[in-house]
């Protein structure tokens, strides 16, 4: 033990050290500066306007007060338990839903132009609110069928049946879903198990409890909603579990089918889809339907529209867009029309994925413009892997290459927490495979960072992540937005862009229109580190790594950078004064 005197001098000293630190705060700076200078938007920063710090700055002093702000967060750190009405910013993004609506942030998500949106399912781009109302309409109202997998008999029986709306002839036989002796076996040929959906609303009792009854639909329409979309119930309640909210969302994604698949609908549906983007500020999609169902109906059920009908109406309905956006001078909104990615799923025998990799050819020898991928779709913790059909993924890029037409997979692939390509072996995660298959981009790649090696790779073959974060916090791979591995997967150098996935069933029980806007919105609140340069940088990378052709492509980059311009300039004359007076703590130095 030393004796007084001598602590007493070795805390003279210690004192004298922090005094004279100087150099550790230097190397501290450096340290930063150094980590700064190698960030992941550094491309885009070097490139900013001179108007962006200041943009930069208006949006964190917005995101900041917000944080704060009792009416919208109010995440002050206190020993006071808060009361109910704080919410994390970045937490649970459909018990947020409300607070964002109100959110300046928010408004600033929305204006902020997007590039490209690359990662959508085809028939989720609208909200099932937006689609009921056409099928109560006339064209289908002798036509329009359901049918439920329980009889709706009992009060268990309303939450356990699942739903499936259909076009069917109207000499279809009429069953009742209500009565205890309904026969749901939709497999028996002697058996028919559809209700016309205008009798079946009619005969819905009134008593059936809703979590959301969005305006304008009625209590069937309510209910089978319920079926359809992603709810705080089915998603954030104690007992649900992966599986679980899985099997709820592909129950969601099977009931959805019908609201869209219908000839006046499909049609329609194209042009609302790209007003819907337009206003979302996306300037074109590549879309993702599941093409292995080979047909939907006329609106009186008795004609089935082929592949090729459908990619002509979508090349119809695009055309008509551009022209009625030519001639209002706005093409620059939407220059590129829309491409399709063929899907199907991960679950087919192989003989049958051979017949699809087949139509695949067959459609986009048809189609040269408009089919530009190829993906498999499902649950990755449910089988088959892509190394699975690893043969027959091979045969295909070798009939592309001899064929001369360019096919690029585009596979869902490490969108998974177990990360085992659907088995009990990590060793077939689709991971190794998306890469060894040379795709081009890949859906969601959340597993990716328990990869080192593939990472070095994936940036090697300048493979692209579909990040879809708020589609991975509905579908349980993490908890909020905060705990997603978004900022790790970019710090890593990998190039990623920002997709809605399934908005129409994630946006809750509101009629708007944003699907990206919300998701740019989580990374800026998930991520103190997130700026506005990043943003640039994910719309950016949307514009590169889309398959438009390399003429068209550097056309979409010119115009993005109009729009951006612009936005600067709109995000300082709406809200420049408004954040200038705002007294919230200093801010962080990200610039
Ligand atoms: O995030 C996803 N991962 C994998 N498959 C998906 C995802 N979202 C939708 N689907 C699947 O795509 C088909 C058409 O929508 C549906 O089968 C749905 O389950």
């Amino acid at each position: 033990m030393s004796n007084p005197e001598e602590t007493k001098e070795l805390l003279a000293e210690s004192i004298r050290t922090a005094q004279s630190s100087h150099e550790y705060r230097q190397d501290r700076g450096k340290l930063l500066a150094a980590e700064k200078e190698g960030v992941w938007y550094a491309g885009a920063r070097a490139q900013a306007l001179p108007s962006e710090p200041r943009t930069q700055e208006i949006v964190l002093r917005i995101r900041e007060s917000e944080r704060i702000d009792p009416t919208l967060y109010g995440n002050l750190p206190s020993e006071a338990v808060p009361d109910s009405s704080t919410r994390d910013m970045g937490g649970r993004f459909l018990a947020n839903k409300s607070r964002i609506a109100e959110s300046r942030l928010f408004k600033i998500a929305q204006r902020m132009p997007k590039g490209c949106h690359l990662h959508i399912h085809f028939n989720s781009e609208l909200p099932p609110e937006e689609l009921f109302p056409h099928a109560r309409g006339s064209t289908v109202l002798q036509t329009m069928h359901v049918r439920t997998t329980k009889p709706l008999s009992s009060r268990e029986n309303f939450a356990l049946a699942e739903v499936v709306l259909s076009v069917l002839p109207k000499d279809t036989k009429n069953s009742d879903c209500f009565a205890p002796e309904y026969n749901p076996d939709a497999k028996d040929p002697n058996n028919s198990p559809w209700m016309l959906w205008s009798d079946f609303r009619k005969s819905f009792p009134s008593d059936v409890d809703c979590e959301e009854t969005p305006e304008g639909l009625d209590k069937a329409e309510c209910w089978a909603r319920e079926k359809m979309v992603v709810t705080r119930r089915n998603t954030y309640n104690d007992v649900q579990t992966h599986n679980g909210a899985w099997a709820c969302f592909n129950q969601g994604t099977r009931a959805f089918k019908g609201l869209v698949n219908y000839e006046s609908v499909y049609r329609w549906y194209i042009g609302k889809a790209i007003d819907s983007m337009v206003r979302d500020r996306v300037m074109y999609a590549e879309l993702r339907p599941m093409l292995m169902d080979k047909s939907i109906p006329s609106d009186d059920g008795t004609r089935k529209l082929d592949l090729k009908d459908q990619m002509t109406i979508i090349c119809e309905e695009v055309q008509k867009k551009r022209d009625a956006m030519e001639k209002q001078g706005e093409l620059d909104r939407f220059p590129f029309g829309l491409k399709i990615i063929y899907c199907t799923p991960r679950s087919i025998p192989k003989p049958k994925m051979q017949s699809e990799l087949n139509d695949c050819i067959q459609l986009k020898l048809q189609f040269p413009d408009l089919i530009c991928g190829f993906d498999l779709v499902g649950a990755e913790d449910r089988p088959n892997s892509i190394g699975f059909y690893a043969d027959l993924l091979v045969g295909f890029a070798a009939t592309c290459k001899s064929l001369k037409i360019s096919i690029p997979f585009m596979f869902h692939a490490g969108e998974s927490l177990l990360d085992t390509g659907g088995s009990f072996n990590p060793d077939n995660s689709n991971l190794y495979d998306a890469l060894l298959l040379n795709c081009k981009r890949i859906g969601h790649g959340y597993a990716l960072l328990k990869h080192p090696l593939l990472i070095e790779r994936y940036k090697k073959q300048d493979i692209c992540l579909e990040l879809c974060p708020i589609s991975n916090e509905l579908l349980h791979l993490c908890g909020n937005i905060r705990e997603h591995p978004f900022p790790a997967l970019l710090a890593a150098g990998l190039h990623c862009t920002l997709n809605a996935d399934n908005p129409g069933l994630y946006r809750g029980a509101t009629h708007d229109s944003s699907s990206l806007s919300y998701e740019f919105y989580q990374v800026m609140v998930g991520d103190t580190r997130m700026t506005i340069h990043g943003w640039k940088q994910l719309a950016q990378w949307s514009i590169e790594h889309s398959c438009l052709s390399a003429a068209d492509k550097e056309r979409g980059l010119k115009i993005f950078q109009k729009d951006w311009e612009e936005f600067c300039v709109w995000v300082d004359d709406t809200y420049g004064g408004y954040a200038d007076n705002l007294t919230s703590p200093a801010l962080p130095n990200l610039s």
